[in-house]
C-alpha cells in the first residue's frame, strides 16, 4: 500500500527528517534522492558516537537478519561518509512496507553525522546502480517497494521552516498547483537526472546555453548548486551580491529584495521563488545574507532543496520520470 509521512527541516532547513520504522523502531532520517544507500546509526557504534543520537539496535528486532562478508562504504559530494557492515530488515514508511530491506549498519561514521544528532542516517532514493554494498550490490527501498505500490512514484513536499511529506504509492494533488510538468530522466548516472539548459531572473528574458545543461533533483543536499553562467545571470540583478571567498559562496545584503528565478526542467520554466533563494544570514548581525544558489564548476548541476522549498516533485520509477509543479 501507499505510505506517507511528514517531514522536519532541521535548524535552519539545512536538511529534512522523517520517520522510518525498522524492525519496529523507529528512527528519524535524511531522505536522500542523491544517493542509493539505507545506513543507520546502531549499537555497533561507539557511546561516544551514538551520543545524543537515536540508534537501530538489530539485537532488538526479530526480522533482522545478518548479510553475512556484507559491507558497504559510501562518501558524498560534501566530503562526509560512512562504513560498516549489512543486514536485513522490514522497512515500513507511513504504511509503504519492503520485507528483507538492506540495511546498512554504520560501524565508522564522519564527524559531520556525528554532530548531527537529529539525524540516524539517510535513506537513499536514488537508483540502485549507486549503492556501494559489496559483494552483492542492495536495491533502495523505493525500488524494492515500486511493485507494491498502487504507483510506481514517491513525492516530496519540503517547506522553508515548516513540516513538510514524503509519499510512496501516490500523488496527493492537493499538495501543489496546476498540472505536473513531466520531464524524461536519464537513469545512465544513477541519478534523478534531467535536462536543464535554460534560466530566467524575475521574469526576464530566458538565456538558453546553460553550459553541460544538465541538472540532478537532490532532496539530500541543502542548496541549488547551478552552472557559474545561472549564478553570475541571477545575481547581476541582486544589488550588493558579491562573491565572499571567506564565507565560501555569493552573499547580499539580508535587505535585498531577491527576484525570482525561472530555471529549465525538461523544457518547462520551473520558479523557485527569490524569498527561497535567501538561505541564511552570515552571521549574528543579520546584516549579510548567504545565497541559496550557489555555482558548482562539476557536471551536473545539483538541485537541492532550495529547488524543492519552490517546487513540489513526484519521483515515477515506473516510467523514469520526474513531475513538478509550484507549492
Ligand atoms: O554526494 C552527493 C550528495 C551529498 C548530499 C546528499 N545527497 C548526495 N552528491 C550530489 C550528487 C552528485 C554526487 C555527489
Amino acid at each position: 500500500g501507499a505510505g506517507s509521512v511528514a517531514n522536519t527541516p532541521e535548524a535552519g532547513d539545512v536538511e529534512y527528517l522523517a520517520p522510518v520504522t525498522i524492525g519496529g523502531q523507529t528512527v528519524n532520517m535524511d531522505f536522500d534522492s542523491g544517493s542509493s544507500d539505507l545506513w543507520v546509526f546502531n549499537t555497533q557504534l561507539s557511546l561516544n558516537t551514538l551520543s545524543g543520537h537515536m540508534a537501530y539496535n538489530p539485537a532488538q528486532s526479530s526480522t533482522f537478519q545478518l548479510l553475512p562478508g556484507s559491507t558497504f562504504s559510501i562518501s558524498y559530494g560534501d566530503g562526509s561518509g560512512a562504513a560498516g557492515n549489512v543486514g536485513t530488515d522490514t522497512v515500513n514508511i507511513g504504511g509503504a512496507t519492503v520485507t528483507g530491506q538492506a540495511i546498512e549498519l554504520a560501524t565508522d561514521v564522519s564527524t559531520s553525522f556525528v554532530t548531527d544528532t537529529q539525524s540516524t542516517g539517510l535513506i537513499g532514493l536514488a537508483f540502485s546502480k549507486l549503492n556501494t554494498v559489496k559483494p552483492v550490490q542492495q536495491k533502495t527501498f523505493f525500488d524494492n517497494a515500486l511493485a507494491t505500490l498502487p504507483e510506481p512514484v514517491f513525492t516530496a513536499d519540503l517547506r522553508h521552516n515548516a513540516a513538510g511529506t514524503y509519499e510512496f504509492g501516490a500523488i496527493d494533488s492537493t499538495k501543489f498547483s496546476g498540472p505536473l510538468a513531466w520531464t524524461p530522466v536519464n537513469t545512465t548516472s544513477g541519478f534523478w537526472q534531467f535536462t536543464s539548459q535554460a534560466f530566467a531572473v524575475g521574469g526576464g528574458a530566458p538565456s538558453t546555453s546553460v553550459p553541460g545543461g544538465q541538472a540532478i533533483a537532490d532532496t539530500g543536499t541543502t542548496l541549488m548548486l547551478a552552472d557559474q553562467s545561472v549564478v553570475d545571470g541571477y545575481y547581476s540583478q541582486v544589488q550588493g551580491a558579491v562573491n565572499n571567498a571567506t564565507v565560501g559562496g555569493v552573499t547580499f545584503p539580508c535587505s535585498a529584495t531577491l527576484p525570482d528565478l525561472q530555471i529549465d526542467v525538461g523544457g518547462t520554466m520551473a520558479t523557485v521563488r527569490g524569498d527561497d533563494i535567501n538561505f541564511a544570514p552570515v552571521d549574528q548581525t543579520g546584516t549579510t545574507c548567504f545565497g541559496g544558489l550557489q555555482a558548482t564548476t562539476v557536471q551536473p548541476q545539483i538541485y537541492g532543496d532550495i529547488f524543492f522549498k519552490s517546487n513540489f516533485v513526484a519521483f515515477n520509477g515506473g516510467n523514469n520520470s520526474l513531475g513538478v509543479a509550484p507549492h
